[in-house]
């Protein structure tokens, strides 16, 4: 799993409670899921089919800094499947584990299911890149 981003908890991320709202988290996730799997398959056109299961494990507050770490779990035909942990950088602590994230490759002009024409063994010796 690659911790490849890292976001702040600013006052407009907060619930009625003052903790981070669940639904900005998987506001975030699909964002980061998108880019990773993005950048995974070198693809622009896809899209989230299905989120499998999400757990809410600890919480963050206002000033934390959490960061994002995902995996490809799984290579289809059209499909890759992701999972996403949400922790906090400080603590390590998971904030939030989604699994199964699955997103499909899409023809732009059909928005019908294409291959990617990627491999697991493909994906899984891209090497890690880090902003210059
Ligand atoms: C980044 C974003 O937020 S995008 C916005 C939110 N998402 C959307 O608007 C997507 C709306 N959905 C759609 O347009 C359509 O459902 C499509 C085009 C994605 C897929 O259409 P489907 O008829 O399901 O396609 P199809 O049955 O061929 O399945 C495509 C792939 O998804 C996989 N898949 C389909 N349903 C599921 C499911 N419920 N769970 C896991 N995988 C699934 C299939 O196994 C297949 O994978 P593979 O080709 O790698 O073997």
């Amino acid at each position: 799993m690659r911790f490849l981003s890292r976001r702040l908890v600013m006052p407009n991320d907060l619930n009625f409670a003052g903790s981070l709202f669940g639904g900005r988290i998987l506001e975030w996730i699909d964002e980061e899921a998108y880019i990773f799997a993005a950048c995974q398959l070198d693809a622009k056109s896809l899209v989230t089919k299905h989120i499998g299961a999400i757990a809410f494990e600890t919480s963050a507050y206002q000033g934390d800094v959490v960061e994002f770490g995902l995996g490809v779990k799984k290579v289809g035909k059209t499909s890759v499947t992701l999972t996403c942990v949400v922790r906090n950088k400080q603590t390590k602590q998971n904030i939030c584990v989604a699994d199964d994230i699955v997103f499909v490759h899409i023809d732009p002009e059909t928005r019908t299911p294409q291959p990617h024409g990627k491999t697991k063994a493909e994906l899984d010796a891209l090497p890690i890149e880090t902003p210059a």
